[in-house]
């Protein structure tokens, strides 16, 4: 099965970035995203697009080297009925075999696992634009979107998040 979306793109540290203003809060936020759109949203839902074993696509291996066996996770986050957010996250086998509730998830939000933890750390944010074709299950367009990997302990974790229109009326 292929990704919902492919994120291959041109990927830019976010300082050099000329992001649209409206989107800077939401493209920089360094806490949990999820907890964002929850507290901006009267109603908000993940769907869950699919969790699939898939080898790392050569353009990640930069990002997460030495973990080609990843389970690929893909969600669409729904706030006030629209979908505001796409994430693309890459879980490493070795990373799920040491954090067991990472293959669980479900329609739990990664970000709501992710920040209970004290040793977490992360990636600079990197940015890029993508389009989305009119067959897809996201709306089309072209579209900012942010990647950065998140370590617990040792276990590394790459996630990549794509804003669509939906965002800009939260
Ligand atoms: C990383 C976070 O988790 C969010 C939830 C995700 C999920 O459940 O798959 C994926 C990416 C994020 O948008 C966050 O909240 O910051």
């Amino acid at each position: 099965m292929t990704a919902v979306l492919s994120l291959e793109a041109t990927w830019r540290s976010a300082e050099t970035e000329n992001m649209p203003v409206a989107l800077q809060p939401w493209l920089l936020e360094p806490a949990s995203l999820t907890a964002r759109l929850k507290a901006h949203s009267a109603s908000f839902r993940l769907q869950l697009l699919g969790e699939t074993a898939a080898p790392l696509p050569t353009f990640l291996h930069g990002s997460l080297p030495h973990h080609q066996h990843c389970i690929r996770r893909e969600v669409l986050m729904w706030c006030n009925d629209f979908p505001a957010v796409y994430a693309q996250s890459w879980l490493p086998a070795s990373s799920i075999s040491q954090l067991q509730q990472l293959a669980a998830l479900g329609e739990q939000p990664l970000g709501e696992f992710l920040f209970q933890f004290d040793d977490v750390t992360r990636s600079p944010i990197e940015l890029a634009q993508i389009t989305v074709a009119a067959s897809s299950v996201v709306p089309s367009g072209t579209h900012w979107a942010r990647r950065s990997v998140f370590t617990v302990a040792t276990h590394p974790l790459l996630v990549a998040e794509v804003f669509l229109p939906g965002v800009f009326a939260l």
